[in-house]
């Protein structure tokens, strides 16, 4: 089976979050099923230094205003297309903002520009390769289904992943012109929302099947409290939406080889994390002690329940705890922790800005990382926590309550409990959840046996890749049918 995956990031190439993870992995855990992907992305000047060697194989006279090349290139083991098309994608900043972190005023135009591009190598192929499927992620390539739906060329069986639905790509009615599309789309069974372009609703109502990143969150969505504006389309289609907990690639996390990492160690070697915890101590200029660190790795916002976590920092020293935080986003928020750790200094560190590498090592060395999320499609940290036997500390919501077994009573006695689980997601509530951690971290062989299931959780793509190689099948048929 051949199948086209679209996505605005891919690890290793460009990461602002989870979806890189998952649009990197996922590829190479689908090979392993019998699937064979290509991934188009957008030719941003980090990918574009990266792919050096690529080739040109389909140019486009006029995609949305400007010209534009479809490139194909191999990078770690995943086979690539690039959308190069200067006038959109080479520029500074990220892939969304622009170097002093406003949105690009075109991304609009940008991403339904990748959309556009991709529904064309759907339908007509490129380079004698025919994708059987499309899986677009996001709204970034949401309109990829509803440029099918419109085009001469019959439509493929497409698939949309919402990794998170509070990014929807709503923009004004004004953009629907320059969109290529005929007039007949701007209707509420095609790309209009509320008057204006919807994005995300318009991958929604028009690919074939819809998933989310757990199937806590899939349940979720079809509420008014977390389908942010979406579940009555989401009720609608309830019958083609499913969840898939997200995996992680287990050769990229892997404590055992991780270069990251000032010791390597596995399960039965747990005791070499003690070089880990030091040089995560010095790096955030943390005192020594025998009390348990906690760290944060987070975009700091109102999702990941960052100002919870601000409004128990006292709390967390004053329980012996120290914390190190790495993360940015809100400015309010990054001054909360900077304040934190003026007043605490020795007991609380902040980091603020994107950094892979330190990432892995806060992994490797913290004894529990703190995810007081209010809503989490899946989360990823967790998953790389429980691998580097750094116990999660999580709001029992989404994906986090899919993969995270809270050590209660029973599943302490049955040996299943992995982390510490909490909701709903308020101060009081995370403080007991912090101070339960403490006391289990101050029995150090109820802590190790913790750590050590947590290490034996499968958190590879194996079972997962399987469901989505699964589901693909099944549109397949669908499309038989
Ligand atoms: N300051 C920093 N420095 C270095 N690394 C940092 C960092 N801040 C975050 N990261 C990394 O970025 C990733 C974030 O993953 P999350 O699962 O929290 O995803 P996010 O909320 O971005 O995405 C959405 O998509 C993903 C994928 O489906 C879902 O898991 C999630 O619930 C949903 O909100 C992790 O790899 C993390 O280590």
């Amino acid at each position: 089976m051949q199948v086209l995956s679209v996505a605005s990031e891919v690890y290793p190439l460009v990461k602002t979050g989870g979806l890189a993870d998952v649009a990197g992995a996922l590829p190479l855990a689908l090979g392993r099923h019998g699937v064979s992907v290509r991934t188009l992305m957008p030719g941003y000047p980090a990918v574009m230094q990266a792919v050096r060697d690529a080739v040109p194989v389909l140019r486009i006279e006029d995609l949305l205003g400007a010209k534009a090349n479809i490139l194909l290139a191999k990078h770690q083991g995943l086979d690539l297309l690039i959308l190069d098309c200067p006038a959109f994608f080479d520029r500074p900043g990220g892939p969304y903002v622009d170097a002093g972190g406003q949105d690009h005023a075109d991304n609009w135009r940008r991403f339904a520009a990748l959309s556009k591009a991709g529904a064309t190598i759907a339908q007509q192929g490129i380079d004698g390769w025919r994708p059987d499927l499309v899986h677009v992620h996001d709204w970034q390539a949401a309109m990829l289904p509803a440029y099918m739906r419109y085009a001469a060329e019959p439509e493929i069986p497409s698939l949309i992943t919402i990794h998170n639905i509070a990014f929807q790509g709503q923009f004004g009615a004004d953009i629907f012109p320059h969109l290529q599309l005929p007039p007949h789309a701007f209707a509420m069974d095609g790309v209009e929302y509320y008057g204006g372009v919807g994005f995300l609703k318009a991958g929604l109502q028009t690919s074939w099947a819809i998933s989310t990143v757990s199937p806590s969150y899939a349940e979720e969505i079809l509420e008014p409290e977390f389908g942010m504006g979406l579940e009555g389309l989401l009720n609608h289609r309830a019958s083609s939406l499913t969840g898939i907990v997200n995996g992680i690639d287990t050769e990229v996390w892997n404590p055992e080889t991780d270069s990251n990492l000032s010791a390597y160690y596995g399960s039965a070697t747990l005791e070499a994390r003690e070089a880990n915890k030091r040089a995560l101590a010095e790096r955030f200029g943390l005192a020594e002690d025998d009390g348990p660190l906690f760290c944060v790795i987070s975009r700091l916002t109102w999702q990941k329940g960052m100002d919870l976590l601000a409004e128990t920092v006292d709390d967390l020293v004053a329980l012996g705890g120290r914390l190190a935080v790495l993360g940015s986003g809100d400015r309010g928020l990054e001054s909360a922790f900077l304040a934190a750790a003026e007043k605490h200094p020795g007991r609380v560190g902040i980091v603020t800005g994107y950094d892979e590498p330190l990432s892995h090592l806060m992994q490797g060395g913290a004894d529990a990382i703190v995810i007081p999320s209010r809503f989490e499609p899946c989360g990823l940290t967790q998953l790389y926590g429980l691998r580097y036997g750094c116990v999660p500390v999580v709001a029992r919501t989404g994906g986090l309550n899919d993969t995270v077994i809270d050590a209660s009573p029973a599943a302490l006695a049955a040996k299943a409990a992995t982390g510490v689980s909490f909701g709903p997601a308020t101060p009081d509530n995370l403080r007991r959840a912090l101070r339960r951690t403490v006391r289990l971290y101050q029995d150090p062989k109820l802590w190790t046996a913790i750590q050590k299931q947590g290490m034996k959780s499968d958190v590879s793509w194996e079972m997962s890749a399987g469901l989505y190689a699964a589901l693909y099948s099944q549109l397949l048929v669908k499309k038989g049918a």
